[in-house]
């Protein structure tokens, strides 16, 4: 039966293989160093050369067609990336998530076949409260993926942990994560509550999600 599959080039990648096993055992990963430094200051310049440039808005609650700003759940700023029109430090970005994407549905069925990032900016003193990145109105979001790009040296008192909250047993646990420089975090979107605690000095990051159909 082997040579069924002399064809099929595949390469095991254990980065993937990891963060796919952490999934399946507690819905979420986090991955170190998953962008290297220098892809995580490039992507850091892109962001705030954007944010200069006026490009940012207030991030909404509701997908994109159903907005509404509440400053009292989500205090971010964002702009949400177009892979068609990337230029070279988006590229880098958007070809290592279409690497991992394509790995995912090659491996766990996942059926991925489409994807949204945004950069965000949280000010000091912004949040984003406890919710679940699904909508009533569109459940295609399967995976949440955070990528900070913040810049070396985040201390715990800046604040801006991303909070999981974790079911254990029948027990709610919290899994506090700090949003240091090349760290990603993936979890399942629609199974995941979090939040954001309040950021003590500018806290960056790219965010999206992976979807079906
Ligand atoms: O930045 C983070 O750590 C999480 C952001 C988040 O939950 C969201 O944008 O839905
Ligand atoms: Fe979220």
């Amino acid at each position: 039966m082997s040579h069924l599959f002399e064809d099929i080039e595949f390469v095991e990648n254990p980065l993937y293989e990891a963060i796919i096993s952490d999934i399946l055992s507690k819905k979420y990963s986090i991955v170190e160093d998953f962008f290297s430094t220098e892809d995580v200051t490039i992507l850091r310049q892109s962001l705030l050369k954007k944010h200069e440039e006026n490009a940012f808005k207030k991030a909404a609650i509701g997908n994109r067609f159903e907005e509404t700003v509440v400053r009292s759940i989500r205090g971010d700023v964002i702009l949400w990336m177009e892979e068609a029109k990337a230029d070279a430090s988006e590229l880098l970005f958007f070809n290592k998530i279409n690497s991992l994407i394509n790995y995912l549905n090659k491996t766990c069925f996942l059926g991925i076949l489409h994807k949204e990032f945004h950069y965000a900016l949280y000010p000091k003193g912004t949040f984003y409260k406890r919710h679940i990145d699904t909508f009533q109105n569109d459940d295609r979001r399967k995976l949440s993926f955070v990528c900070y790009l913040n810049e070396d040296g985040w201390l715990p008192e800046n604040g801006g942990e991303l909070v999981l909250y974790l079911n254990e047993n029948g027990e709610e646990t919290e899994k506090i994560i700090y949003p240091f420089p090349g760290r990603v975090v993936i979890f399942e979107s629609q199974i995941i509550e979090h939040e954001v605690r309040p950021v003590n000095t500018e806290r960056l990051s790219i965010t999206g999600w992976l979807k079906t159909r």
